[in-house]
């Protein structure tokens, strides 16, 4: 489902601030798991998460996502590829200012019950008319998820997306991921600082200055709902 060979990033190539941030990274992770990546702040995760996703060009190797080479993609392509494929909910939310966090929820896509029935069970009702900046950063941050829940995307790349929620909160939005994981196979790329959140993925990949340092199968994933938070 996605498979990375050998990737390397580097910010600024051939200039006097370049940055090597990713070292040659190999990955290989199939339709319907629950992935974790872990590390240190400033590690490469989010770069990572990035190039996998298709956002960040990468400076040499290989990824393939959902049968496609997203490599080699043009402009347009990449966008299409971005659009259908995969939904990613982002470490600052990426919110657009001037729209309340209903209109951001809907962007793109149709009303629907269920997420409507989430914006509920997550209470966020009462700021749902709302701008961002109005908003909590928790708020906020609900609402980026349910935009990315609302693309029903098969692949959801996710950067930290409990950074800013309570630990009720925090379980109320993990269990919907792990749903939508058991229930509809959807292939979920989380990354965390939470030791939590590892003990539900199936595999937890550890990164340390931009290499692969560990990974780990999860042969006893635990439901989200028998867990303490
Ligand atoms: N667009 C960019 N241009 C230049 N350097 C960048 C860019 N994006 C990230 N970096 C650098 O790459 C390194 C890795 O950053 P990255 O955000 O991938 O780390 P991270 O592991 O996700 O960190 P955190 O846990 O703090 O979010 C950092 O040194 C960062 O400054």
């Amino acid at each position: 489902m996605i498979k990375s060979s050998n990737i390397t990033k580097v910010f600024n190539k051939n200039k006097q601030n370049e940055l090597k941030v990713l070292n040659g990274i190999d990955i290989d992770i199939a339709e319907g798991e629950f992935c974790t990546i872990i590390g240190k702040s400033g590690s490469g995760k989010t770069t990572l998460l990035k190039c996998l996703s298709g956002l960040e060009k990468i400076t040499s190797g290989e990824i393939e996502v959902n049968h496609k080479n997203v490599v080699h993609l043009d402009k347009k392509e990449v966008n299409a590829f971005r659009k259908s494929d995969i939904a990613f909910v982002f470490q600052e939310y990426n919110l657009i200012d001037d729209l309340t966090l209903h209109e951001n929820i809907y962007l793109e896509h149709e009303e629907s019950d269920e997420i409507e029935d989430l914006i509920d069970e997550w209470d966020l009702r009462k700021a749902i008319h709302l701008f961002p900046s109005q908003c909590s950063g928790g708020q906020q941050q609900k609402a980026a998820i349910l935009r990315a829940l609302a693309k029903k995307a098969k692949i959801l790349f996710c950067d930290e997306p409990t950074g800013a929620l309570d630990g009720k909160s925090s379980q109320e939005v993990l269990s919907v991921l792990q749903k939508l994981q058991l229930k509809n196979q959807t292939t979920i790329v989380l990354i965390t600082h939470n030791e939590q959140i590892t003990k539900i993925s199936t595999r937890i990949i550890t990164v340390h200055d931009g290499n692969k340092i560990d990974e780990v199968i999860n042969s006893n994933v635990e439901l989200v709902e028998k867990l303490a938070w």
